[in-house]
């Protein structure tokens, strides 16, 4: 088997090379080439729309294949460049302006072709991510329904998730022959098949609910493809219909409130309506009227009911606990219930069968049918897993992509928040590792025995641990799509295991204690006030002035040039380090929040370390003594980007230096303001908050939104802008480094001709005029440029190389070129020739 190179997604294979080679825009291409070598549909087409096109690999195959007079259009979200032979445009596919331009390019005519190669962005909206590609899909194959001939082509690629039967059950309705199939360049690890449908049937008529996802994915309960049941039940569908009028295309989707109360799968209508409304229709909701009166549909239910899409995860928690509640209430709620209700029946045996005990006999009934089918679901469950390992053996999936799959819930209907699914993306086990798991078990035990209506109910549990772990997975196609959000994640992570890694050494601290030099003196005010003894251990650490060189280059900046005292007061600062405040200093339980000791420590680094010894901190290697001196060892330059303020080039980062800091160092400075008045500052509602326990969802949402905002001056801000535009003019370091190393070789080169013409001039043999025509002779030898180095260009296959990577049968210098320069370099020399 041939190695793949695994760089990025496998990418430099040969389908990568190859597209490279003859100029395709993309790998996908062969996709593309491929299924058409199989179906043929490309060469009888005049009329082909490609949808999702960019960066327009399917339009350049389209473009070469279809014959020479084809009408050929491609729309993507992001920009195509131009392509001979090919309309395109930038337009949301989604969207009706989309709709419209298509219709303005085609006039009247009609498409043989319709493509869809879409595949969405991964958003910030995590609930609704797992719809969106199969909902593109319908959404392309309503456009194929609108603008294909009767008998076209609509091919498309769908994931292979829990809505692919659905789809493909869709086109089944819509076209004569569907065929899924996976071309060879689509890489075995994705998840990803093309379905090609042939044959529109072109119906005069088409039932909206075929393309409305709201139907075909949510209440498809069990789709079998290729059945004969080619018209919907009105009746199967109607529970979920309210609202929606034949021929309507709006998105907005709205259900009763009752309906999320009585639905078992209550994570998949949250992700899939906009609305849950408590208006009463003319036919009269009872269970709608009885919710609506309820102490616990408080204002803040209703407001959250009012727009799903905006609610964060905090507010799906309000909803999930408030139907539980009101589950309870009505009397549908869990194990909890039918074992009373279970209880309940004995009694009934003994005593006359009141309405009360006929409706539990009922329930009974109904829990009873509830777990024969959780049973016969389970074991579906079973035989999908096992079809999943076998698939994964064969590598047709990956685990991740598994992930992807939304199975049917244990009560039969579709789950986008699967426990199930999570689990298999590792969510429930890193659930297991983190906080839920230390924390829960014990608030358990401290609510079990205080308030025995907070007991933990398995269904809550069950949903919240969904939740979690559907975040952990959201959060984990995050970082695979952004990689801003990676490398701050690794920095979040990072500071962590500092501080963490810090903790570790606070125990064995006995090294330091060995370099305390300070233990005698410090035996008197032993017990009044300990003293904290700033050792420089890194001599080089230290700037001219008494500052630390970061401080010395934090206040190098332009902000701080002109202002009186600055360096008087950081002197004053570094010799008053013993008065110090520490702005660590978390044992007295109320201490500044975290943004504000960020930006004191920022700016507090900058002027001095003032530590007190019992509170050693991350930033420094520190420690106490039992005598209550402390050694602070500043840390070399090599160990600079392990702090907080990250390091370019060797200095300090100034770009991400914030302008907060900058204005509260320049507060500072300036005597604006003085550091206890900075950590007074510091004292807010955010400093208090008590984070035992919380679910890291939350904590993550508090910390993005819910933070100080402090003002920052004109100056500072202006300043932090000046940075970056100096740090953008800078030239790359590859440039750099050309440019320095002619520069060095052209004063190497001055300064031999300077020997040269010193040994000339005191020669004695020559006369004046010799010694002068030979120094100009030096001199325009040495302003000669030298004639460059030929190179041979080399067009190399992946095959075509020696063991040292040389390509065989090459000598001297060479230069690897694509298959676009070698024919751009052909013919140039072409026109030479004929120019000759
Ligand atoms: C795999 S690429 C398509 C590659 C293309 N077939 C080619 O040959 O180069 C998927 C494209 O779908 C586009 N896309 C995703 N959602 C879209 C939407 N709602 N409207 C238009 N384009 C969309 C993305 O911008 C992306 O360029």
């Amino acid at each position: 088997m041939a190695i793949q190179k695994k760089h990025g997604k496998g990418r430099l294979d040969k389908w990568y090379k190859l597209a490279k080679e003859k100029g395709y825009r993309a790998r996908a291409a062969f996709k593309l080439i491929q299924l058409n070598k199989k179906y043929n549909f490309l060469e009888k087409s005049k009329v082909l729309i490609d949808l999702c096109a960019a960066p327009g690999s399917w339009c350049q195959v389209a473009a070469e294949v279809m014959p020479p007079s084809s009408l050929i259009v491609g729309v993507d979200l992001a920009p195509i460049k131009p392509i001979p032979r090919c309309i395109t445009f930038q337009s949301d596919i989604t969207t009706d302006k989309c709709r419209a331009t298509l219709r303005q390019h085609l006039k009247t005519w009609k498409a043989d072709v319709v493509l869809h190669d879409g595949a969405p962005n991964v958003g910030t909206a995590w609930v609704q991510d797992a719809f969106s590609q199969a909902e593109l899909v319908l959404q392309s194959m309503r456009l194929a329904t609108e603008f294909l001939r009767e008998g076209g082509t609509f091919v498309t690629k769908v994931f292979r998730s829990k809505d692919y039967n659905s789809l493909l059950w869709v086109f089944n309705q819509l076209f004569t022959k569907v065929e899924a199939t996976k071309p060879p360049s689509s890489r075995n690890v994705s998840a990803e098949i093309f379905v090609v449908c042939r044959g529109y049937k072109a119906p005069k008529r088409i039932d909206p609910k075929f393309l409305d996802p709201r139907s075909v994915f949510a209440e498809l309960a069990d789709p079998t493809p290729n059945n004969e049941a080619k018209v919907f039940n009105p009746e199967k569908k109607k529970r979920k219909r309210d609202g929606y009028e034949e021929g309507d295309y709006i998105q907005f989707k709205e259900a009763p409130a009752s309906e999320f109360i009585q639905t078992t799968d209550p994570i998949a209508m949250l992700g899939s309506l906009n609305k849950l409304s408590f208006e009463q229709k003319p036919n009269g909701d009872i269970a709608l009227a009885t919710l609506n009166k309820l102490p616990e549909t408080t204002q803040e239910i209703r407001n959250c009911c009012a727009d799903l899409k905006v609610l964060g995860r905090k507010e799906f928690r309000i909803l999930l606990r408030w139907r539980l509640k009101v589950r309870d209430i009505f009397g549908f709620s869990s194990k909890k219930k039918a074992e009373e209700a279970a209880a309940g029946e004995e009694v009934a045996e003994i005593e006359p069968m009141d309405e009360e005990m006929q409706i539990q006999e009922e329930m009974q009934k109904l829990q009873d049918k509830d777990n024969t089918r959780k049973k016969k679901d389970r074991r579906k469950e079973n035989e999908r897993k096992q079809k999943e390992i076998v698939r994964m053996q064969m590598h047709m999936t990956t685990p991740m992509e598994i992930g992807m799959e939304q199975e049917g819930g244990p009560d039969g209907q579709s789950s986008m928040f699967n426990l199930k699914t999570a689990d298999k993306a590792g969510g429930l086990s890193q659930i297991a590792r983190g906080k839920m798991h230390l924390v829960v078990p014990e608030r358990k035990l401290e609510e079990e025995s205080t308030d025995e209506e907070e007991e933990s109910d398995p269904e809550e549990d069950a949903l919240e641990r969904e939740l979690d772990g559907m975040y952990e997975q959201y959060q984990e196609r995050k970082s695979e799509a952004d990689a801003k959000y990676r490398a701050k994640k690794a920095r979040k992570e990072h500071a962590d295991e500092e501080f963490h890694g810090f903790s570790d050494k606070e125990g064995s601290s006995d090294e330091e204690v060995v370099e305390d030099q300070g233990s005698n003196e410090s035996s008197d005010d032993e017990e009044s006030q300990p003293r904290s003894l700033v050792t420089d251990l890194d001599t080089g650490g230290r700037a001219a002035n008494g500052l630390t060189k970061r401080a010395a280059q934090f206040f190098d900046q332009d902000i701080f040039k002109g202002i009186d005292g600055v360096d008087i007061d950081l002197e004053e600062e570094a010799a008053d380090a013993d008065s110090g405040i520490d702005i660590n200093d978390d044992t007295s339980g109320s201490s500044p929040d975290r943004s504000t000791k960020a930006a004191i420590k920022q700016t507090a680094k900058a002027t001095k370390s003032l530590k007190p010894p019992a509170t050693p901190t991350a930033d420094d290697d520190s420690s106490a003594d039992e005598a209550g001196f402390e050694v602070v060892r500043t840390k070399p330059d090599s160990q600079w980007e392990e702090q907080d303020v990250p390091i370019r080039d060797g200095r300090p980062d100034i770009s991400i230096i914030t302008a907060e800091a900058m204005t509260l160092a320049h507060q500072l400075a300036t005597g604006e303001k003085t550091k206890h008045d900075l950590l007074d500052d510091g004292f807010t509602k955010y400093a208090l908050r008590d984070v035992d326990g919380l679910p890291d969802w939350f904590l993550d949402d508090e910390n993005r939104h819910s933070r100080l905002q402090r003002p920052i001056t004109a100056a500072a801000a202006a300043a932090i802008k000046e940075k970056l535009r100096a740090l953008n003019a800078r030239p790359i370091k590859k440039v750099r480094e050309a440019k320095d190393r002619k520069k060095f070789k052209a004063a190497q080169r001055l300064e031999k001709l300077k020997r040269k013409s010193a040994v000339l001039v005191d020669e004695e043999g020559m006369t004046e005029k010799d010694k002068a025509s030979s120094i100009a002779k030096l001199m325009a030898k040495a302003a000669k440029k030298k004639p460059r180095k030929q190179v041979s260009v080399v067009v190399a296959r992946g095959g075509n190389r020696g063991i040292s990577g040389r390509p065989r049968g090459t000598k001297g210098k060479y230069k690897m070129v694509d298959a676009r320069l070698k024919k751009d370099v052909r013919a140039e020399k072409r026109l030479k020739k004929s120019r000759k």
